[in-house]
Order: structure tokens, then C-alpha cells, then sequence
């Protein structure tokens, strides 16, 4: 794994969350995205080498309406970058972790993602990004 590629922070409205990051960041969000397969709305935000994901959930039973549920809004999940998704889930599995998804998916802002499952990784949805090479 290599730097952290984002920080995913489940809001409950993402125009209002969208206006209070920017207040705080001092910067606008730089990509709104909606990703149907994760039944989320994202928007992300670029302050120096730091990326801020807000995920807001379009489906009462998506991962991020049931985080909201259960724990309130705040920090969802840290995302790595990585340099071979395929390689990186491989290795992670002879470690002993749970991937949540085998299967690298599409993610957000052309990258190729997998979950790591929280319960195997200290309590920590940790995500594996992989850019999208043309
Ligand atoms: C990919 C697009 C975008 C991007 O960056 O490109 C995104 O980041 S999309 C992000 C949204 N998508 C996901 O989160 C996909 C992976 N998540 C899942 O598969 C589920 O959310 C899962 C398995 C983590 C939890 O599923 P569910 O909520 O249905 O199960 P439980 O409520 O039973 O939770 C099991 C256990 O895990 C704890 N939990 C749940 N979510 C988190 C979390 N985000 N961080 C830490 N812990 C979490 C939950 O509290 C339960 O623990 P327990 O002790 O039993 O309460
Ligand atoms: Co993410």
C-alpha cells in the first residue's frame, strides 16, 4: 500500500456538507460524483496532498444509510492507494483479512476498489484505490 488516497466521511446531506467543507477546507469540492453501485452520492475535495470524500447515501438501504443509522455521521473509511489492486487483495487474504469484494468494482474518481471488512482491520473500513490506467 501506498499514501492514503482519501479519508470517506458519511454526512446525512451532502449540499449542506458540501458548504460546511468548504468553509472549513477553505477550498471547493473539485468532483461531485454519484456512484449507483454503492447507492452514494460523493463529492471530494483536494487541500494540498489531502483527499476528503463526502459520501451521502441514495438508497435507505445502501452501506452509507446504514452506517448513518448506526453510528451517525463522521469518518466512514480510509482509502489507500495502491499499485496492483489484484496483487494487494492477494496479499491481504494470506494476512488473514476479510476483502469484502474479490472482485476489484469501479469506484469514484476513476478508480478500481475493494473493502477490507472492518471487524478484521481494528474496527476500520479500510478501502484499496487503484487508478484507472487508460
Ligand atoms: C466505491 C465508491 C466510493 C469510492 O471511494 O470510490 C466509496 O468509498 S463508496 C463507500 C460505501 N461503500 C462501502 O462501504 C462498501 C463496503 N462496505 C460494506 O460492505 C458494508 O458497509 C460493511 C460490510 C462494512 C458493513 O455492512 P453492514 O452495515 O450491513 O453490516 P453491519 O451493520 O452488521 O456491520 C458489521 C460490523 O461492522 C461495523 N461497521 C459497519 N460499517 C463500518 C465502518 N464504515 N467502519 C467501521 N465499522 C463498521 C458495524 O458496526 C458492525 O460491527 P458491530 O461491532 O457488530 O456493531
Ligand atoms: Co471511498
Amino acid at each position: 500500500m501506498k499514501k492514503i488516497e482519501h479519508l470517506g466521511i458519511a454526512v446525512k446531506n451532502l449540499e449542506e456538507s458540501n458548504a460546511l467543507f468548504e468553509r472549513l477546507l477553505g477550498v471547493a469540492p473539485y468532483k461531485k460524483e454519484k456512484v449507483v453501485s454503492e447507492r452514494v452520492v460523493t463529492s471530494f475535495f483536494k487541500n494540498g496532498p489531502n483527499k476528503i470524500e463526502l459520501l451521502a447515501s441514495t438508497d435507505p438501504n445502501g452501506p452509507i444509510a446504514k452506517f448513518l443509522k448506526k453510528k451517525g455521521e463522521g469518518i466512514h473509511h480510509v482509502a489507500f492507494e495502491v499499485e496492483d489492486i489484484f496483487a494487494e487483495i492477494d496479499r491481504l487474504k494470506k494476512e488473514g483479512f476479510t476483502i469484502l469484494n474479490e472482485k476489484p468494482k469501479k469506484g469514484a474518481d476513476n478508480k478500481l476498489v475493494a473493502f477490507v471488512h472492518p471487524k478484521t482491520a481494528n474496527g476500520v473500513l479500510v478501502e484499496l484505490c487503484q487508478e484507472i490506467r487508460a
